[in-house]
């Protein structure tokens, strides 16, 4: 595993859950995370189909409110925010790469990237390429998206992600279906996102890339543990 960057004594956790609880009206699914992550550092939640990983996602990226607990993105407390105030934190704090990644597929690349700032693409051209150049893309930054291979999407999506130099990116199985080099390349990205100084989290089915990862978590009926190097073997 790589060392991340050490932190900042003086700089607050990008993450730190205690207690974060939430339960999904009529008791179907529930979640219990205790999570301190760095900014630098890269996170992996492995845990079978249905464990809570997407619904953890959704609490660490202030889509779902939890209904007890607290979480600290960067030192502000959320649970004191307003909506209006928690959307702010959302879109100013945190990137996130969905599953089905939402690319728009009538853009090129660099314009995908852009419109994470709002729609006067050219405006944010120049560092949209610079980033898309720095994850390794710098061949492809005026393809069309409809043009690119699942792992080149992917990488576009994670650009998207950390275009805004957000503290925290969520990755939702970004290397699910893709060979073991397109997976490695699109680790290296948010590995190069986690240089820049963002914590990152991702959720995987795959140990190797949970391997590579600073901290590994398994989520087991709703609850996180940390994964300890013993456990491992
Ligand atoms: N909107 C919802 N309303 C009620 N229950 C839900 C809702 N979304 C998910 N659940 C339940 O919460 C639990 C956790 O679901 P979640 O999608 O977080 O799991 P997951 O680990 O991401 O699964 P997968 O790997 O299959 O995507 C499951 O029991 C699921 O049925």
């Amino acid at each position: 595993m790589n060392p991340p960057p050490p932190p900042d004594a003086a700089s607050p956790p990008a993450v730190l859950a205690e207690g974060l609880a939430f339960t999904y009206a009529g008791g179907a699914g529930r979640v219990h995370a205790d999570l301190a992550l760095d900014a630098g550092a890269m996170a992996a939640v492995e845990g079978p189909s249905g464990s809570g990983k997407s619904t953890l996602l959704a609490l660490l990226g202030l889509i779902l409110s939890p209904s007890a607990g607290s979480l600290r993105i960067a030192g502000t407390e959320t649970g004191a925010l307003s909506p209006a105030d928690r959307d702010l934190l959302r879109r100013r704090s945190i990137g996130i790469v969905l599953q089905d990644l939402g690319l728009l597929t009538f853009l090129n690349a660099w314009e995908n990237v852009a419109a994470a700032f709002g729609p006067r693409l050219a405006r944010h051209r120049a560092v949209a390429r610079d980033l898309l150049g720095d994850l390794g893309m710098e061949q492809l930054v005026d393809a069309p998206v409809s043009e690119l291979s699942g792992g080149q999407r992917q990488r576009v999506a994670v650009a998207r992600a950390a275009v805004k130099e957000p503290v925290l990116i969520l990755a939702d199985e970004p290397t699910s279906g893709l060979d073991p080099d397109t997976a490695a390349a699109v680790l290296g990205s948010l590995r190069s996102c986690a240089r820049r100084g963002a914590a990152v989290l991702l959720v995987t089915h795959d140990s190797a890339v949970a391997g590579r990862c600073d901290q590994r978590h398994v989520l087991d009926a709703g609850v996180l543990s940390a994964v300890s190097e013993e456990k491992l073997g």
